[in-house]
């Protein structure tokens, strides 16, 4: 990214002085916007004064105004596009567009008044870098739904079913044609070594299947783990280039209710039922050092279920690359970490927060009775039998 050479001074006449003073001011602000395309320590970026409307004082519009001047003068049109889309790396075909809601419904829409006041209390809604955390009552489904359906995002949703876990597929796609991102283009990618046993299910027009073979393996650890290789170079051939936003899923589950576009974000991570009640010394998460997926004592944010993962494409196929590196380090060192891709993510979350949360009624598991957090269950691990379904048997979690 390199800025435009035509600006290469500071042009400067006395009573512009004070103003200088704002710009540089402004500079700061701008350097949390642009960065890291303007950093004014950077002997190679040059700022120069912008002809200022006299009826513009500096107010909100400043923002504006300088986004649009940095767009304008200094920017590509990539790069345009990659600062819309959040400015990360980006090692996917740049023809990929995302697309961001715009706060704006599609029709005039009758619902209950949202208050500042009033709200769940029995829950933490949000974290402390603010990325919500989404319960049932912190968000109107009728509201969501009029922002995100008329965007016609295309879903891209994983799910491997290898050996006798190919079972589990006509509940999951069935439970999830009812409940899963209803009314949105739903591919989902079926990853297994049973081609032949995988269900006919009928799906809703502008939903998908294709499936993708892979080898079987007799660990269960290393199912779950190539899970990460496999997600990360599928979306490099294919679904970089077709779909808005992934979703990973574990197969031995069914949906209960409502997931929607709620669970739409850049980086979105779900807490783990088994673990949200306790601190973080309880987690399992890798204590050995010589593990990559390795957390110090003290350390820990939410503990993250390793069934659901999602976002953007692009964020989704950063985070699965990681893990796959990191996998295959610890495997180069003869050590497998204590919950394998799992344990990964949770290292790679809590260096790169999740943008959104998803509570554990979006994540639970059929032998846990509910409780007064969880008013509703959305999605649940079925209860198995490990030592019938599993190429080898591993104490459950
Ligand atoms: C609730 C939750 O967060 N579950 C995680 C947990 O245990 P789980 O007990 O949920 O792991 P699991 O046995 O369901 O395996 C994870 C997934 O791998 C696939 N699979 C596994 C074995 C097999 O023989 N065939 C097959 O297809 C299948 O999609 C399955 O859903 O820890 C695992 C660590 O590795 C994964 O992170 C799981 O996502
Ligand atoms: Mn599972």
């Amino acid at each position: 990214m390199t800025l435009g050479r035509k600006n290469r001074r500071v042009e400067k006449s006395g009573d512009q002085k004070s103003v200088t003073m704002e710009l540089m001011r402004t500079l700061n602000e701008l350097k949390r916007l642009v960065n890291p395309v303007l950093d004014s320590r950077n002997p190679d970026h040059h700022y120069t004064l912008v002809q200022w409307p006299s009826t513009c004082p500096f107010s909100h519009r400043r923002e504006v105004n300088l986004q649009q001047h940095i767009r304008k003068e200094h920017l590509t049109e990539e790069d345009s596009r990659s600062l819309d889309s959040g400015g990360a790396e980006n090692s996917l075909p740049s023809s990929q567009t995302i697309q961001r809601p715009s706060i704006k419904t599609t029709k005039k829409l009758l619902y209950k008044q949202p208050s500042v006041l009033m709200g769940r209390t029995n829950v933490v809604t949000v974290t402390p870098w603010l990325a919500p955390i989404v319960w049932e009552g912190t968000f109107n489904p009728l509201i969501v739904d009029s922002i995100y359906k008329p965007m016609h995002l295309s879903i891209a949703t994983t799910v491997f079913a290898v050996g006798k876990y190919v079972r589990f597929l006509r509940d999951f796609l069935e439970t999830a044609e009812k409940h899963f991102m209803v009314d949105f283009k739903v591919h989902y990618y079926i990853f297994t070594d049973r081609r032949e046993d995988v269900p006919a299910v009928v799906l809703a027009p502008g939903r998908n299947v294709t499936i993708i073979p892979v080898p079987g393996s007799n660990r269960w650890q290393e199912i779950s783990s190539r899970r990460m290789e496999m997600i990360q170079t599928t979306i490099e051939n294919q679904i970089g280039k077709e779909a808005d936003y992934i979703f990973c899923l574990d197969v031995d589950t069914k949906f209960h209710g409502r997931w929607g576009a709620e669970t739409l974000s850049r980086l979105v991570a779900t807490i783990h039922p088994g673990y949200y009640e306790q601190t973080h010394e309880h987690y399992p998460y890798e204590r050995r050092p010589a593990s990559r997926a390795y957390i110090p004592a003290g350390e820990g944010d939410y503990y993250y279920g390793g069934a659901t993962i999602a976002g953007y494409v692009r964020d989704v196929h950063k985070l699965a690359k990681y893990c796959r590196e990191q996998l295959e380090a610890d495997a180069a060192n003869s050590i497998e970490a204590a919950w394998q891709e799992e344990s990964h993510l949770n290292r790679y979350l809590l260096y790169n927060k999740p943008t959104k949360i998803l509570s554990p009624e979006y994540l639970w598991q059929d032998f846990k009775a509910k409780n007064n957090e969880v008013q509703i269950i959305r999605f649940s691990q079925v209860n198995k039998n490990y030592a019938e379904v599993r190429p080898n048997v591993k104490k459950r979690k």
